[in-house]
């Protein structure tokens, strides 16, 4: 299990221990002041402060170790100074384990409208009211630090893609300058900041970000710009020739990804950390993840199914209901429904990462990679 790597007990804040390696491959604990991390892990998306249709202690019992918040979103509602008023965002949404915040960079990018870039940081109108805002990698800092948040992301350009070489270069030049100021913001002893590395999907530009962001000491380093529209093929390509020259004894996190393939082919490449609202959302469109590959719940065949969702899972879904059952509660658009589906996915996402974790521990990790990668193929039923 995952204490085999032994205890944590007398592990430094932002201390990030490798336990075993294999290959890529790393087992390690990275301890936080809300605890230790066992990596690999997968960190549940709750963007509002909730982690949607779960309770945190549905959450705990899934295996869940890291929730996500998102400063951009917190900020625009209910705001970070009424947060800290109520205590904090562990308090506000009683979680009481390890939080890691988003900077906002990205979500003000792919969800806000009319937005003013500067070197100063962005001004942009909510996608909810339409008032005006502005974020720079200070105001990004007070919003995280306001939250209580224990891993800070640096306040970065997120490029769609495509983007040509000049806009990659222009725009990793920003976020290395902004990763400065955002170190400099970062007066909350408590909180590890992370650094985000950037370059598209040009080897040449990854390079010299990584160079870049990792010239900066931090407590840990993310790969941003990727799950951003680009075709995957190209990001488990370039992964294995980026994620190994990161710092080897500081956490890597993959951000916005991913599918189980996806984390797999990661985990082989360096990676980890992970995050992905993929578990929770396709759980309320109706697709469950088993060991067995992909189920549709609303197909026909399913309408008398007195099986579980998976044979393999021992999730409190797969305990105690049927495929029939969760199928009537779709189509039904019933709110159990998504609860449950949901809490089948968050296991099922945790469960492939304990498991990935002991096999790394015990020296198979190149089988039971393998062996996830046959059976996740698309045999989407
Ligand atoms: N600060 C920051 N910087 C990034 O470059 C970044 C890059 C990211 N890329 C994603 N991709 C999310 C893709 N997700 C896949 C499932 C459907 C919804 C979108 N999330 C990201 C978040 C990010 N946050
Ligand atoms: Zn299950």
């Amino acid at each position: 299990s995952d204490m085999s790597v032994g205890t944590t007990a007398n592990m430094k804040l932002g201390e990030f221990k490798v336990h075993k390696t294999e290959g890529n491959a790393r087992r390690a604990t990275l301890m936080t002041a809300h605890g230790p991390v066992q990596t690999p892990v997968f960190m549940a998306v709750g963007t509002k402060a909730t982690v949607k249709a779960m309770t945190p202690e549905e959450l705990k019992d899934c295996g869940t170790q890291v929730v996500l918040g998102n400063t951009y979103h917190l900020h625009l509602r209910p705001g970070e100074k009424t947060i800290k008023k109520m205590g904090g965002l562990h308090k506000f949404m009683n979680w009481h384990g390890p939080i890691l915040t988003d900077s906002g960079g990205f979500q003000v990018f792919s969800l806000s409208n009319l937005r003013k870039m500067s070197e100063e940081g962005v001004e942009f109108r909510s996608h909810l009211d339409g008032a005006k805002y502005f974020i720079s990698p200070e105001k990004s800092m007070e919003i995280q630090m306001d939250l209580g948040s224990d891993i800070i992301m640096a306040f970065d350009e997120c490029l769609q893609y495509p983007a040509t070489d000049a806009e990659i270069e222009k725009s990793m030049a920003l976020t290395y300058r902004w990763l400065l100021r955002s170190k400099a913001a970062m007066t909350r002893k408590e909180s590890l900041l992370f650094g985000i590395v950037q370059g598209g999907l040009s080897l040449e530009h990854r390079l010299k970000s990584l160079e870049q962001v990792t010239s900066v000491d931090l407590p840990g380093y993310a790969l941003g710009g990727f799950s951003v529209g680009e075709p995957i093929h190209l990001m488990h390509e370039l992964l294995p020739n980026v994620a190994p020259k990161m710092p080897a004894h500081k956490p890597r996190y993959l951000m916005g990804v991913g599918t189980p393939t996806d984390l797999i082919i990661a985990i082989d490449a360096g990676i980890d950390m992970f995050d992905c609202v993929i578990p929770t959302r396709v759980a309320r469109n109706g697709t469950i993840y088993t060991w067995q590959g992909k189920v549709s719940i609303k197909r026909t065949e399913y309408r008398e199914d007195d099986s579980a969702l998976d044979p393999e899972c021992d999730c409190y879904t797969c305990k105690n209901y049927s495929k029939a059952y969760l199928r009537h509660l779709f189509l039904s658009g019933e709110i159990l429904g998504s609860r449950l589906n949901t809490i089948h996915n968050i296991h099922f996402y945790m469960k492939l990462m304990e498991k990935a974790r002991e096999a790394i521990a015990e020296g198979r990790w190149a089988q039971f990679r393998d062996d996830c990668l046959t059976r996740f193929v698309k045999k989407s039923k």
